[in-house]
């Protein structure tokens, strides 16, 4: 599956700038669809998207007009020439999309973390040519991301990609679900060819920071964004705060930068070449220095088995993390990644000094 080459319905579009997705959260009503998808016909979006059936974290929200939006997204697609996408989240669902001629189908979130649900799906959309896109599970499991692409091209579909809409924290953050970007980065490198859509909407969970998350992916070769999309999105029956209106999603496709793939120009070129040599030197010394301190964490080891004293020594690693928490700021390196480099460092150690106690 890795060699596959899965992009090719985004190549059939014809595109000349990333695949826009945009819509409202849910379908509300007829009137609102429509009257939406006429507005989106002034900007660069291709694809119409509308929940059908919404999963909600807590119940007494609303949950979708299911079935009776189907013939809506058809007027959409007959009235304004876009495709169409609904979220499905059980088989039942995906019968009724193929049903409804609905030209994208995306499994959601909550639906990719549990394999029953999307083996079942994959069961009933069993060898279709329309394009399925796989959310992120909304924990941070590439794995489960990648089993649910699996289980759909294993029963045929060839029409692949995938939608980064972040992640779950307990720890609260700026954003609504947090993009972890290193995730959609890692499952380019293992399906280059497959296509990755950034949901701003589900990461940002309000209106600031949509543009800054757009351009990020678009910075990493993301091939498209999916944006939630209403003419009046205070009043949206969900997700209000995080929903725009089209002219807004106009002004931000219009803002956004498009980077080449490549340096081209010989003098850029010669500087980057250049840079990166440095870069390689760097982390030459960086490995170097790295396995000089393991040396002495080893030799730590070897007087902690003498001594029989524990391995884990918290207040000296509270005292070393404060240490280089410290230093770090002084070269503006954030604590975030100064605690994460440290938390790995101080993993290898303890993994080191456990084969000497034990061997
Ligand atoms: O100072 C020690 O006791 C060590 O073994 C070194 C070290 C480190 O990597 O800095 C490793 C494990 C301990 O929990 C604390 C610190």
């Amino acid at each position: 599956m890795e060699t596959k080459d899965f992009s090719t319905w985004l190549k059939k579009m014809e595109l000349s700038h990333p695949l826009v997705i945009a819509g409202p959260c849910s379908a509300e009503t007829e009137e609102q669809v429509l009257k939406i998808a006429h507005q989106l016909k002034e900007t660069d979006a291709t694809v119409f998207r509308a929940g059908v059936w919404k999963p909600r974290t807590r119940p007494g929200n609303f949950e979708g007009n299911g079935v009776k939006a189907l013939p809506w997204m058809a007027k959409v697609k007959k009235e304004t020439g876009m495709l169409t996408t609904v979220e499905i989240a059980n088989a039942e669902h995906a019968k009724l999309a193929l049903e409804f001629d609905i030209d994208i189908i995306w499994i959601g979130a909550r639906t990719t973390v549990n394999p029953f649900a999307v083996q079942e799906i994959a069961d009933a959309l069993r060898g279709t040519d329309k394009i399925v896109l796989v959310k992120n599970p909304i924990n941070p499991d590439l794995e489960l991301w990648i089993g649910a692409i699996e289980r759909l091209h294993t029963m045929g579909i060839e029409n692949l990609g995938a939608i980064h809409r972040g992640f779950s924290s307990f720890k609260k953050t700026k954003y609504r679900n947090t993009p972890q970007w290193q995730i959609p980065i890692a499952l380019k490198q293992r399906f280059p060819t497959l296509p990755i859509i950034n949901d701003p909407s589900h990461i940002c969970g309000e209106r600031t920071g949509i543009f800054d998350v757009c351009q990020t992916s678009l910075d990493l070769k993301f091939e498209g964004l999916m944006i939630e999309t209403h003419f009046d999105p205070d009043n949206a029956w969900s997700d209000a705060k995080q929903q725009i209106t089209p002219a807004r999603l106009k002004e931000i496709t219009e803002q956004l930068k498009v980077r080449k793939d490549r340096v081209e120009e010989k003098d850029s070129l010669e500087k980057l070449n250049n840079l990166r040599a440095q870069i390689n030197e760097l982390d030459k010394q960086l490995i170097d220095l790295l396995g000089d301190r393991m040396d002495v964490v080893k030799e730590i080891g070897k007087v902690k088995k003498e001594s029989n004293v524990a391995i884990l020594q918290r207040s000296r690693w509270s005292e070393v993390i404060q240490g280089v928490i410290k230093e770090g700021a002084q070269h503006g390196l954030s604590q975030e990644f100064i605690e994460k480099i440290f938390k790995s460092i101080h993993q290898e150690s303890i993994d080191h000094q456990e084969k000497i106690i034990k061997g």
